[in-house]
């Protein structure tokens, strides 16, 4: 293979359809690269279908049409079993009768695995996840940092080549999802291996994903790095689902514009759009206000530095004037038939 030769995207989807018995498409016609070695999160509302999709690629659910390549290997019929991939649930799922060495160990057992091989094997990874000494205990005697690195080794034990991740931090209380996504980050990248992540949450994909996937009722909105997806929303979906846009109609048709992207002036200081204050939440480092367009019925958010609303404290009723930069103005590319999806 010479220097120029692409690398094989560690998956890749071609035209890949999920069509359930009832006729409704879950997953439509969806074309994706994702690269060796990086983190990707699938993200979209409930019911667009990044689960359907996740479930595709490790065998757990059939596809309609299309195929799934791994490392341009085609798994599409293959059984989980044999496809290069391993699964992690919500919560970890971790079976809570067994020790931790155990629960590692368990599916070398059912692959019949002799027992002494597959404890090695066992106590090898839990010590590569810092959990060696922890070996005996129980899911239930364990915090759920500990479960989560339990959980990772029990997935890594059969060698997978990409590891998929339903959700495993949306059981978990706000603070202990903070600490434990920065710990499936570490993990991506010390064990090199490609992480395949749905969640529905905005703030998780943007904090792990190298490669973010907007998904909108079974097909794909954008693909990009964070950065990219949030500053430059390829429509007026993701920029809404993102968060933290206004999409306003002006006589350029339509554009988002970041909420900390808008100044904000008394109603008699100059030209702008006019609008009033319905809602001021303090928030900490900085003050979100809601704002009614005068003449509309169009809501607007403005996040103000909290040193800037100090100075000049608006209140609900207030009448003010709304001015952005046109070049914080972001216009949405031309929508085509078949999205360009290629991440890898
Ligand atoms: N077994 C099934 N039979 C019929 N329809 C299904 C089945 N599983 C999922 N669906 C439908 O397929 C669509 C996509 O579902 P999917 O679970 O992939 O969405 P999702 O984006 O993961 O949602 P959530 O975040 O709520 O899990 C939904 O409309 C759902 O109702």
């Amino acid at each position: 293979m010479d220097d120029h030769t692409p690398q094989p995207a560690a998956i890749e989807l071609i035209a890949l359809t999920k069509r359930y018995a009832q006729g409704s498409v879950a997953v439509d016609s969806i074309d994706l690269r994702i690269a060796p070695n990086s983190y990707c999160c699938l993200l979209g509302p409930s019911g667009c279908g990044k689960s359907t999709t996740l479930r595709m690629i490790a065998g757990h659910e059939s596809t309609t049409s299309g195929d799934i390549l791994l490392e341009n290997r085609n798994i599409t019929s293959l059984p989980a079993a044999a496809r290069g991939t391993a699964m992690m649930f919500q919560s970890f799922a971790l079976f809570p009768h067994l020790s931790a060495l155990d629960n590692v160990a368990f599916s070398l057992k059912m692959k019949g695995v002799d027992r002494t091989t597959r404890l090695k094997q066992a106590q090898d990874l839990l010590e590569r996840v810092a959990m060696g000494h922890l070996a005996q205990r129980k899911p239930g005697e364990l915090s759920g940092g500990q479960q989560q690195r339990v959980a990772l080794a029990r997935a890594l034990i059969t060698q997978p080549r990409v590891l998929l991740l339903d959700e495993p931090l949306s059981a978990l209380d706000p603070f202990l999802r903070i600490q434990m996504r920065a710990e499936l980050r570490h993990w991506q990248k010390e064990l090199g291996l490609t992480f395949i992540h749905v969640t529905h949450s905005q703030e998780e994909a943007m904090a792990l994903a190298d490669t973010m996937v907007v998904m909108n009722h079974g097909r794909i909105e954008q693909v990009g790095p964070p950065h990219t997806v949030y500053n430059r929303p390829a429509s007026e979906f993701v920029a809404r689902f993102m968060g933290g846009h206004n999409v306003l109609d002006t006589t350029d048709g339509k554009v988002a514009v970041r909420n900390d992207h808008i100044q904000l002036a008394p109603a008699h200081s100059g030209s702008g759009w006019l609008a009033t204050i319905s809602d001021v939440e303090y928030q900490g480092t900085y003050v979100l206000l809601g704002l009614k367009l005068n003449g509309t019925d169009d809501s607007v958010s403005v996040m103000l530095p909290e040193a800037a609303f100090v100075q000049q404290p608006y209140a609900p009723g207030d009448s003010v004037n709304l001015t952005w930069a046109p070049w914080q103005a972001h216009t949405f590319p031309p929508v085509l038939d078949t999205p360009v999806a290629t991440a890898a």
